[in-house]
């Protein structure tokens, strides 16, 4: 046995030694829902409610009481009561008494304490909690706000704090927040807020883009959760729907909002199979990406055809370099750039390390050493191609590690399958190429590994984003190699700027070149993920060797054969 399979031997998740995370997929969802419903049970008068409700006023500075929207006459009995009983508590009652801001300089503060800076003209004030959308300043439609609460959210993230009051207003917006931290939700309540209003429907009034299928469903799964209970009709456009029934222009238009990815619409779009004339929101989620040369033509293609002229672009992303902000402002009207905490940053509720692994060989060493000394799964790992992913794969489930891999060339099914496996806790330990990077929401995950060096800052800041989620906390670890070391800069920065302990070396390793960063971007030739030793390798060589020797010496001789026979023939 080589030296690798002898590191990795026996390695096996034990589900007592993880007893305490265990339960984390199964059985705590339920919990934290009745405990944010509990929380969530907040109140107002009605009837003070309906005298407010002809007074709107976005944004004004005025104290306002603020409650629960609740429709049916016994749940608003039932607000009363808990009104009356909240009233004699002083906690509960700082929910109650959640206000607007009565100065600028206030909101000024509260941006400041939640780390949102703006940038931009005649911004909004950011609201304070979710009874303040509830209020009449906002007016929040109640069964928007109903779902809100009955789904876990109890306080608003600071990127929900800022975009939402800024999109409420019709004003387009260009939000920089980092993973996790509800950028979905930030962009689907206005929109759902402003398409809830009475209105003849023609066909599609909102385009949410993401690069991939994946997040599209995603996007529409909590599209679907937030606009329970209204007439509001989503539709998600992808290569697997266009077969379906519900997917023929007729009955498309029955639509209210399309979630879809960039290639998808715009051959909808050349076959003349959606009408996006009335869109009146478009959403790019993933911004920066969809603004990247890899997408740049289809975004181009699909703004072209949103041609209402009073359409409101919001963009999304937990990063976006200059240059993107430059292009995108050529394309919004008088914009608001949201930016929260540090540009480009990781989130901080994640603990990351670089480890140094010599070589691409080591990197096995270290990953099994790693399970075997016990890693709490979840577990994401993170490589460069179709290729490596799938032999690390079989690599690792050899070594018996509840182990799946996910990357394009697996079909449409298996992916789905996978996702919704490793979602519910089934599947320990998920290896993934790029298509993974971005956007997927999975809450649990504990570890991310980049196995390969992400081949830029954006992909690592992504990457190690599917950890430390909403709050939570997450690890992640990424090897590198001799070779990695002169295209590591933008990482080691990052890392920094996060607060990790870094050695003065890494700090003066120099800026890439354009020919690097290049380089860097199509991947390094990292060979294949092979364990086997060099002894190994070694002995192979030569038995394969003397096998083609063998077989030369058979032809030489064959072939000595026939001339002879033939000279004996003449
Ligand atoms: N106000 C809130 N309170 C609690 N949880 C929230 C809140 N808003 C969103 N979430 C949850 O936080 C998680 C992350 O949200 P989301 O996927 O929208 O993050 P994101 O900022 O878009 O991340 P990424 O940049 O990785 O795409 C989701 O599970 C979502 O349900």
């Amino acid at each position: 046995m080589d030296l690798f399979h002898l590191l990795g031997g026996g390695a096996r998740f034990d589900k007592t030694r993880f007893k305490n995370d265990v339960h984390l997929f199964e059985g705590e969802k339920e919990a934290n829902q009745t405990q944010s419903k509990k929380k969530n049970a907040a109140v107002v008068d009605p009837h003070v409610r309906s005298q407010l409700l002809d007074e709107i006023d976005f944004f004004k500075t005025s104290h306002t009481t603020v409650g629960s929207l609740n429709q049916s006459k016994d749940e608003n009995k039932a607000s009363l009561q808990e009104t009356t009983r909240s009233k004699s508590s002083k906690k509960a009652n700082r929910n109650l008494m959640s206000t607007v801001f009565d100065t600028v300089e206030e909101a000024k503060e509260f941006r400041k304490e939640h780390k949102i800076k703006v940038y931009g003209t005649d911004v909004p004030n950011p609201f304070r909690s979710f009874q303040d959308l509830a209020s009449p300043a906002y007016n929040l439609d109640p069964v928007l706000y109903r779902n809100l609460t009955t789904i876990k959210y109890t306080t608003p993230t600071p990127v929900q704090m800022q975009s939402i009051p800024i999109m409420l207003h019709g004003r387009d917006v260009m939000a920089c927040a980092p993973t996790g931290s509800g950028k979905t939700m930030a962009f689907l309540l206005p929109i759902l807020q402003d398409l809830k209003k009475p209105e003849k429907k023609t066909s599609y009034r909102a385009l949410i883009i993401a690069p991939t299928r994946e997040l599209a469903q995603q996007i529409a799964r909590e599209a679907n959760h937030l606009s329970q209970g209204t007439k509001l009709r989503i539709n998600v456009l992808t290569k697997a729907t266009a077969a379906d029934k519900s997917q023929n222009p007729e009955s498309r238009q029955k639509f209210d909002i399309l979630i879809t990815t960039p290639l998808r619409l715009v051959y909808a779009i050349k076959e003349k199979e959606v009408d996006l004339t009335a869109v009146k929101h478009l959403v790019l989620d993933e911004a920066d990406k969809l603004l990247d040369q890899g997408f740049l033509e289809q975004t181009d293609e699909i703004f072209a055809a949103c041609s209402s002229a009073t359409i409101q672009k919001s963009l999304f992303s937990a990063t976006f370099s200059s240059h993107v902000e430059e292009l995108a402002n050529t394309v919004m009207k008088n914009p608001i750039r949201i930016v929260i905490g540090s540009k480009n940053a990781a989130t901080d509720t994640i603990k990351q390390e670089l480890l140094f692994t010599g070589t691409e060989a080591g990197k096995m060493i270290a990953l099994r050493q790693l399970v075997q000394k016990g890693i709490k799964p979840p577990v994401l790992i993170f490589v460069q191609s179709i290729e490596r992913a799938k032999e690390l794969f079989h690599e690792l489930i050899f070594d018996g590690i509840n182990v799946e891999v996910i990357h394009s060339d697996r079909s449409k099914a298996q992916r789905d399958n996978i996702i919704d496996q490793f979602r519910v806790g089934k599947i320990w330990v998920l290896i993934a190429t790029e298509l993974m990077a971005r956007g997927l929401d999975f809450k649990g995950v504990n570890l991310v590994i980049n196995y390969d060096f992400p081949q830029t800052v954006a992909s690592y800041i992504h990457r190690i984003g599917r950890t430390g989620r909403a709050g939570r906390q997450g690890e992640a670890v990424t090897y590198y190699t001799q070779d990695d070391l002169q295209y590591m800069r933008g990482v080691v920065n990052v890392m920094k700027n996060s607060g990790c302990e870094i050695p003065e070396w890494m700090l003066n390793i120099k800026k890439m070149t354009s020919n690097q960063k290049q380089k860097m971007r199509k991947g390094l030739d990292r060979g294949h993920v092979d364990t086997t030793s060099k002894y190994d390798k070694y002995k192979q060589n030569k038995k394969n060797e003397m096998i083609e020797a063998s077989k030369k010496r058979k032809r030489i001789a064959a072939q000595k054969e026939k001339q002879a026979k033939k000279a004996k023939n003449e």
